[in-house]
């Protein structure tokens, strides 16, 4: 069952996660990032790989794109906050950047 990071797992998780450029969202329990590729084709290419990730683990990012850049936003709408779930999603969004 999905739940809320405690304080005692948010560290862990999250903190590599800081050092890649991810920040918490103001007024937020979510996390975001903004990510800048060299064309709308590789923007649009890694946000198919990331979709596919995302219904594969039933857990769906907020997301926008405007031509080369994505911006991802990610918190667990079923707890109302950050769960495992969204740092696992992030740490795919970097694998495959
Ligand atoms: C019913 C369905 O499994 C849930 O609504 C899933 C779908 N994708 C989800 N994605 C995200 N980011 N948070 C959720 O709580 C969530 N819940």
């Amino acid at each position: 069952m999905t739940e809320k990071l405690s304080d005692a797992t948010r560290g862990p998780l999250l903190d590599p996660l800081f050092s890649a450029g991810w920040q918490v969202v103001d007024g937020r329990d979510a996390i975001t990032k903004t990510y800048k590729f060299d064309s709308f084709v590789d923007a649009f290419g890694w946000m198919t790989r990331a979709a596919i990730w995302a219904e594969k683990w039933d857990h769906h990012p907020e997301w926008s794109n405007v031509y080369n850049t994505v911006t991802v936003t990610l918190t667990t709408h079923d707890v109302g906050g950050i769960s495992a779930l969204d740092a696992k999603l992030a740490r795919k969004m970097e694998s495959l950047f």
